[in-house]
C-alpha cells in the first residue's frame, strides 16, 4: 500500500492511505453493475470517469462540447481534463478508498495519473467479457447514453483494443490484474470480485 497522503493535488492531509483499484472491461462488460456492488460491500467509493464526463457535459462547463464530440466518436477525452475530474471527486469523497472505473483508458492515462498522484493502484479488476455479450447488453441497456447505439458501440470496442488492452498487458506484466469471467450472471461474477477484495478485510455489515 502505498502512502499517497501528501500527493493528491497536495491537498490530502494527515497520514491517511489512500487504497485505489483501477476497474477495467470492454464497453458493456459490466464494471458499473460491479462497482455498486463492491461499494455495498466493502465501502468503497466508486468513480466512474464516464459518469464524470457526462456530469461535466451537463454542467455547462467549457469542455463540455469537446467532451461531448469524443463520447459521440468513442474516443479517449485527454487525460488532464479526466484527473482533474477525479481528483476533484476523491478530495470531496471524504473516504480513502476508490473503485476508479473505465480509467486508466490509454497509455496517456495512465502515465499522466501516475505522475500527477504518484498513487499507484493496488490492483486493476478486470473484467473478461466477448464482444457479441457486451454488443447485446449494450444495445439493451436503455439509460438514453448518446454512445450506446451500433456505431459508436464499435468504434468503442476498436479504442478499448488497441488502447486500452495495451494498460491491462501493463499491469500483467508487474502482477497487478485479477481477471474475472464477466459472461456469468451477476452474481456469479460478484461472488468471484468478492475474493479479490477479501484481503481488505472490511466487508460492511
Ligand atoms: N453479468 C451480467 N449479465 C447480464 N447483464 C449484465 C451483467 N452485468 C451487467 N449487465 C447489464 O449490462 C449492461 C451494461 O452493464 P454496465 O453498465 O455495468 O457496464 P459497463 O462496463 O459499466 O459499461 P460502460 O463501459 O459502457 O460504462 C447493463 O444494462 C447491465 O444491467
Ligand atoms: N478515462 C476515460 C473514460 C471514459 N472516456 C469517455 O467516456 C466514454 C464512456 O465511458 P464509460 O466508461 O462510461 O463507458 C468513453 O467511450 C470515452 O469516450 C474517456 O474519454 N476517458
Ligand atoms: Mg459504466
Amino acid at each position: 500500500m502505498v502512502d499517497s497522503s501528501k500527493d493528491v493535488n497536495g491537498s490530502f492531509s494527515g497520514d491517511k492511505k489512500i487504497i485505489v483499484v483501477f476497474v477495467l472491461g470492454g464497453p458493456g462488460s459490466g464494471k458499473g453493475t460491479q462497482c455498486t456492488k463492491i461499494v455495498e460491500n466493502f465501502g468503497f467509493t466508486h468513480l466512474s470517469a464516464g459518469d464524470l464526463l457526462r456530469a461535466e457535459i451537463n454542467s455547462g462547463s467549457e469542455n463540455g462540447t469537446m467532451i461531448s464530440n469524443m463520447i459521440k466518436e468513442g474516443k479517449i477525452v485527454p487525460a488532464e481534463v479526466t484527473i482533474k475530474l477525479l481528483q476533484k471527486a476523491m478530495l470531496e469523497g471524504g473516504n480513502d478508498k476508490f473503485l476508479i472505473d473505465g480509467f486508466p483508458r490509454n497509455e496517456e492515462n495512465r502515465a499522466a495519473f501516475e505522475n500527477i498522484t504518484k498513487i499507484e493502484p493496488e490492483f486493476i479488476l478486470y473484467f473478461d467479457c466477448p464482444e457479441e455479450e457486451m454488443e447485446r447488453r449494450l444495445l439493451s441497456r436503455n439509460q438514453g447514453r448518446i454512445d450506446d447505439n451500433i456505431e459508436t458501440i464499435r468504434k468503442r470496442f476498436r479504442v478499448f483494443v488497441e488502447s486500452s488492452l495495451p494498460v491491462v498487458e501493463y499491469y500483467e506484466l508487474k502482477g497487478k490484474v485479477r481477471k474475472v469471467d464477466a459472461l456469468k450472471p451477476v452474481d456469479e461474477v460478484f461472488e468471484t470480485v468478492k475474493a479479490t477484495f477479501a484481503p481488505f478485510h472490511t466487508e460492511v455489515e
